[in-house]
C-alpha cells in the first residue's frame, strides 16, 4: 500500500495491472485480443477476479464485533443453507455449495446477517474447503466466544467436474465442531436439524 495515495488509486492500479496480464493470457491461448467481443474482456475479468477475492481486504472478526449483543439465550442458533462461492487454491476454479453454521451463545448473540457475511469473507479468497471450514469456525469461536460452534460445508468443485477426474455428482462434506458440539448428542441434534446424513 505504501506507494499509493489512497485506496482508490491502489484499486485502479491493481485493476489495470491484472487487466494487462489477462490480455496477455487471452492472446497466448490463441485468441485475438483486439476482436470486438474481447475488447473489454481483460478489464471485466480483472474486476471479476478482484470481486471474487475481496475477502483479502476484509476483517471477519471486525464484522462480527460490529453486531454482538448481550443476551441470555443459551440454546442452539442455526443458520443453514448459506450459499457460498469460492475459488480452489490449486486451479483457481470455483467450488460452490452450502454452509451450515451453528453456535450456542455464552452471554452474547450476533446479528444474524453477520454469519453469511463472514462465510463470504473467507470464501472470497483462494481456499481449500477444509481451511474455509476452519476459518469460519475459529473466527466465531475466538470472537464470539460461544459455548459451542459448528460448521458444515457441502460443496462441488469445478476442478473435479469440468477437468481432471470429471465427476459431475460428487459432493465434498467438511465439518468442524468446538465446545458443546464436541458432545455427540449436541452434534447429532445440529446434524439432524440441518438435515445432514452425517449423524
Ligand atoms: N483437499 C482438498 N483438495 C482440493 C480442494 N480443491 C481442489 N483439490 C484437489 O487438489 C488436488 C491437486 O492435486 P494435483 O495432483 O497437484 O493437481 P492435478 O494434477 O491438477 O490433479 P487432478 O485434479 O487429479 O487432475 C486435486 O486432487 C484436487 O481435487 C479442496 O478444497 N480440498
Ligand atoms: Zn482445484
Amino acid at each position: 500500500m505504501a506507494p499509493y495515495q489512497n485506496m482508490e488509486e491502489y484499486n485502479i492500479t491493481i485493476t489495470n495491472d491484472i487487466k494487462e496480464r489477462f490480455s496477455k493470457i487471452i492472446g497466448e491461448i490463441g485468441e485475438d485480443v483486439s476482436r470486438d467481443g474481447l475488447l473489454k474482456t481483460p478489464e471485466r475479468a480483472a474486476k471479476a477476479m478482484l470481486f471474487l477475492t475481496q475477502g483479502y481486504q476484509q476483517d471477519a472478526a471486525e464484522i462480527l464485533k460490529g453486531a454482538m449483543f448481550e443476551e441470555e439465550y443459551d440454546d442452539m442458533v442455526i443458520i443453514k443453507n448459506i450459499e457460498l462461492y469460492s475459488l480452489c487454491e490449486h486451479h483457481m476454479l470455483p467450488f460452490f455449495g452450502k454452509a451450515h453454521v451453528a453456535y450456542i451463545p455464552n452471554g452474547h448473540i450476533v446479528g444474524l446477517s453477520k454469519i453469511p457475511r463472514i462465510v463470504d469473507v473467507f470464501a472470497r479468497r483462494l481456499q481449500v474447503q477444509e481451511r474455509l471450514t476452519h476459518d469460519i469456525l475459529e473466527c466465531l469461536n475466538n470472537t464470539l466466544k460461544p459455548k459451542g460452534v459448528a460448521v458444515v460445508i457441502e460443496a462441488s468443485h469445478m476442478c473435479m467436474m469440468m477437468r481432471g477426474v470429471q465427476k459431475q455428482n460428487s459432493v465434498t462434506t467438511t465439518s468442524g465442531f468446538r465446545g458443546q458440539f464436541e458432545k455427540i448428542e449436541t452434534r447429532n441434534e445440529f446434524l439432524k436439524l440441518i438435515g445432514s446424513d452425517l449423524s
